[in-house]
């Protein structure tokens, strides 16, 4: 499982928070930025790990801003991305068995550490549902080429 993280300066510490959680549970990591508190624009990280992750190169994105909104919206921009911007285990869990999202937003001056954790804990430990989920992202998939 290959994960691409990214935030700007509003979700930089949760971000590193939240990287070494991942690398201490084994999974590969990759940041892509950003490495400081300076500021930043959000639509800039949003878009490298988008485009790492629907280029195949990575399974899983995690992006945080300083509410995880803006940043949710801009790599949802990016083809064949499902940015779910979640607030605690359920909606994460959903975020996968529903909408099979492939990236993870949260908010770094909306959402605690233990509830980020929480948050990777239950989406990492879900799986996509199918069915009629299936339906409504092929949906989505007509959208984006229509
Ligand atoms: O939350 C965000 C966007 O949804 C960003 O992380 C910023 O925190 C927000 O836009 C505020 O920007 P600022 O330059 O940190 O005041």
């Amino acid at each position: 499982m290959k994960i691409a993280i990214g935030s700007d300066h509003g979700g930089f510490k949760l971000k590193e928070v939240i990287k070494n959680y991942l690398i201490d549970k084994g999974y590969q990591v990759d940041d892509l930025g950003c490495y400081s508190e300076e500021s930043v624009d959000y639509p800039d990280f949003a878009e490298k790990v988008a485009k790492a992750v629907a280029g195949g190169d990575f399974n899983l994105g995690v992006l945080m801003c300083g509410t995880g909104i803006g940043i949710s919206i801009a790599a949802n921009k990016v083809k064949g991305i499902r940015a779910a911007l979640c607030h605690d285990g359920l909606t994460a869990r959903l975020a996968k068995q529903h909408n099979n999202a492939n990236i993870i937003c949260m908010g770094g001056r909306t959402t605690g550490v233990e509830t980020a954790k929480d948050i990777i804990d239950n989406f990492l430990s879900s799986e996509f549902e199918g069915g009629r989920h299936l339906r409504r992202i092929n949906k989505i998939k007509d959208m984006e080429n229509s």
